[in-house]
């Protein structure tokens, strides 16, 4: 066995927050460290995995590589709990108090996951939500990395949160939403108090849920290493703030265009590794085949936006009276609430059948990638904005909660490749958006937002710096076998 564990690869258990846009993007990390011929179990959810067995093609894909294995737990919610809305924060708690101690027991009844082929784990990524895991590796002195799947920008704000609250720049009562925030260094002079992460608006600065993601993201700095699944030439300057707390910081991303990039080059089959949740509905890409260029634009919320069906209609009027082309992703879980009758008027049916389509889940990158869709209204989940970034496709950001707060401010006034609409559902300020970006302002977005696509392809070829530091990223995992 020593002889043998000489000759074998490092063992990396990969543990994501069992949340689609969280197993998306660690599985796509999944795939790029099986390349380097690494040994990875990936553990996700019950709920997740029969998600994925139901949806995807994942489970043969991983089968190419043989020291690739899924590892399924509880996530501690019963079944018909409806993970989405605000109520997933449900998970960080279910995942703490019954999928920790599982995990641990697991852990030492199958040995680390090790055998005669396979070394016991040398090291874990897990998701920083997880803290449980931290605790785990900490105890058992395994070598822990944190993948935290939101930007950087989102993450070094609630970082920044201890001086937020010392400097009174948190949201409660009485303090300005457009108050610009002077407390997180890199991001001065265009911030707004209502752009910070959605945790940050609390009506009491005693709020659990504030000091809950303080320590949260604080607590990252006890790991070996940190990876964001984003690029220098977007976030540099604020991981730069990042690195004066955690020195070993590896910027991958964007993903799911670093995998296409690394499959390309081996001359495999570099097609989409979707990891949907909810089957894909691919007439849409038909729909879109049959549109002009540029004309489309893409409507999805993803995975965990709930909206009521007074807003779906504030949505539905503003895209039908913008006389723009739509392509509309409406989860089936996604609207809540009795709200009005549940009758469409005449005018949405028909301009829908005009001029729309709608999709209970597409294949969103395939969908991006269409040559017929020239702008993207999202919630500005980081997986969807990296998505649309890499193919230049300018966004109307209308942020749900968490990390896409910031996001949108930095899609907006940041990187200037879309518009911004948080805390409105107004057909009319809807109308405007999707006029102004598909039409008046079009050129000048795009243009924009080809520049900021060409830096994120630049970066996951060869010579880029995502690419360089996802191989230094591997060679620190070999470093890590003791
Ligand atoms: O019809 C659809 C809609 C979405 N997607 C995919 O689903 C993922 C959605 O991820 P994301 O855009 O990040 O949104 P959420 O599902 O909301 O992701 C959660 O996780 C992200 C990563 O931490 C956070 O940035 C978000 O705020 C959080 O809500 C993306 O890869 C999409 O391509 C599809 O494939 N088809
Ligand atoms: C349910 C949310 C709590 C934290 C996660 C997150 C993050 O900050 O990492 C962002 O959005 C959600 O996916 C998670």
């Amino acid at each position: 066995m020593a002889s043998q564990g000489a000759i074998l690869p490092p063992h990396v258990l990969i543990f994501p927050m069992p949340v689609q846009g969280h197993v998306t993007s660690m599985l796509k990390l999944a795939e790029l460290l099986c390349l380097s011929g690494l040994d990875i179990t990936f553990m996700v959810s019950d709920f997740s995995y029969n998600r994925l067995l139901k949806h995807t093609t994942v489970v043969s894909r991983f089968k190419q590589y043989p020291g690739f294995h899924f590892q399924s737990i509880t996530d501690g919610l019963p079944d018909d709990h409806p993970r989405v809305g605000e109520q997933v924060v449900d998970i960080l708690t279910s995942t703490k108090n019954i999928t920790g101690p599982l995990f641990k027991q697991m852990m030492s009844e199958k040995n680390l996951f090790g055998s005669g082929t396979r070394r016991p784990i040398t090291c874990i990524i897990a998701d920083g939500v997880l803290t449980f895991a931290g605790d785990f590796a900490e105890e058992k002195g395994i070598p822990l990395i944190y993948f935290r799947t939101i930007s950087s920008c989102s993450f070094w704000a609630s970082f920044c949160i201890p001086e937020l609250i010392e400097a009174g720049e948190i949201f409660v009562q009485g303090i300005g939403m457009d108050q610009l925030v002077k407390s997180i260094p890199g991001m001065e002079g265009f911030l707004r108090i209502r752009d910070l992460p959605s945790f940050c608006r609390v009506n009491d600065i005693n709020e659990p849920k504030l000091h809950m993601m303080k320590s949260l993201t604080r607590q990252t700095t006890r790991a070996q290493a940190a990876i964001f699944n984003t690029f220098e030439d977007l976030e540099g300057s604020i991981i730069s703030h990042i690195r004066k707390h955690i020195p070993k910081v590896f910027t991958i991303g964007p993903n799911h265009s670093h995998l296409k990039s690394r499959l390309a080059e081996k001359k495999v089959d570099n097609s989409v590794l979707s990891g949907s949740f909810w089957a894909e509905d691919r007439s849409c890409l038909d729909w879109l085949n049959a549109q002009p260029s540029n004309s489309v634009i893409y409507v999805s919320f993803g995975s965990i936006t709930v909206v009521t069906r007074e807003q779906l209609l504030e949505f539905w009027h503003g895209l039908v009276n913008s006389g723009q082309r739509f392509l509309w992703v409406m989860r089936p879980d996604s609207i809540v609430g009795e709200g009005v009758k549940n009758q469409t008027p005449i005018e949405l049916e028909e301009g829908t059948k005009a001029r729309g389509y709608m999709v209970g889940w597409a294949p969103q990158e395939e969908v991006l990638n269409h040559e017929a869709v020239g702008g993207f209204l999202t919630h500005s989940g980081w997986n969807s904005t990296l998505e649309s970034i890499v193919v230049g496709v300018p966004m109307i950001c209308w942020p749900y909660f968490g990390d896409q707060t910031i996001n949108s401010r930095f899609v907006s006034e940041g990187w200037k490749i879309g518009l911004d609409i948080k805390d409105t559902c107004d057909r009319d300020i809807i109308e405007k958006a999707v006029k102004e970006l598909m039409e008046e302002r079009k050129d000048e977005f795009l243009k924009r937002s080809q520049n900021v696509a060409n830096l994120a392809r630049k970066a996951v070829n060869e010579g880029g710096s995502s690419y360089h530091n996802l191989d230094a990223l591997i060679d620190y995992i070999k470093t890590m076998i003791v």
